[in-house]
């Protein structure tokens, strides 16, 4: 297994946030990490990449977390926080190559050039590729940072809600990137609040309420009406159609 949690908790001070989260990505997979504000996705993704505290088993490739070096780990997952507030003021080309410099790479290299060029041309950052990384539109920067990710051309990416901010067309361009990176043999974990976006991109969903692990299987299997209401406390209009299923929330409860 890529990765694996087994019985992971995660507490802040007294808080308990997460409890007994066992799961498993595998080669090729898109996750979906699905849950309302506060459910603990952020907090699951920032224990998976050892930025906080966690007890229980975390693993890559079999082997404990606790065990790798930050080094080896930058090897293993490229992780996108959703906080965007980046202070360094760089040009988004050199945002980029710090993600190849994480894995001990140089853009001075023709490899390394040339994968810079490729994400470069894929996320459409050429006509900002020579601006400030604090002069950039919020969607640019988003679309920036999970390049500097996508230059660690590691087995497992993890991107924290990435569709935030991005226009239509980038979301679309963004499932393309997704679908042709899965292609290639690479894993995502990807947090996300549009439930049809969630359902048409992702291969499994796992869905948190209140910081335990509800659900985790095929989108039509997790998304159902049933568990929308007991875990979003709303309705919602499920419509299937030649794309995938349309998810809209309608009513509170
Ligand atoms: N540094 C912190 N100290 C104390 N509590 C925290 C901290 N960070 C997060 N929390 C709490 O942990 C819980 C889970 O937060 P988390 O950010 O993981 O949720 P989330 O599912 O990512 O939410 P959202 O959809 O709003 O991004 C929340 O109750 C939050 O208040």
């Amino acid at each position: 297994m890529l990765l694996q949690l087994k019985d992971l908790s995660v507490n802040y001070g007294p808080k308990n946030i997460l409890s007994s989260i066992n799961l498993e990505i595998g080669k090729g997979e898109i996750v979906g990490l699905i849950g309302p504000n506060g459910s603990g996705k952020s907090t699951l993704m920032k224990a998976m990449v050892g930025l906080i505290p966690s007890n229980g088993e975390i693993s890559y490739d079999d082997r404990p977390l606790k065990n790798i070096s930050a080094r080896q780990l930058s090897k293993h997952v490229a992780y996108m926080a959703q906080e965007r507030d980046v202070a360094w003021d760089l040009s988004v080309e050199r945002i980029l190559a710090l993600g190849c410099e994480a894995i001990g790479g140089s853009v001075r290299t023709p490899k390394h050039k040339a994968e810079l060029e490729d994400v470069v041309s894929s996320l459409g950052l050429e006509p900002i590729r020579k601006e400030s990384i604090l002069q950039v539109s919020g969607g640019e920067k988003a679309r920036a940072l999970l390049g500097r990710a996508l230059m660690q051309k590691t087995p497992l990416i993890i991107a924290d809600e990435p569709t935030a901010g991005l226009d239509p067309e980038h979301q679309l361009e963004l499932q393309e990137i997704f679908q042709k990176l899965q292609q290639q043999g690479t894993s995502m974990l990807v947090s996300l609040h549009d439930w049809t976006y969630a359902a048409r991109l992702c291969t499994r969903l796992a869905m948190l309420k209140e910081g335990r692990l509800v659900a985790y299987g095929l989108p039509e299997e997790v998304l159902t009406q049933e568990r929308v209401q007991d875990v979003y406390r709303v309705k919602a209009h499920i419509l299937e159609t030649e794309q995938g299923p349309v998810i809209t929330p309608t009513t509170r409860l």
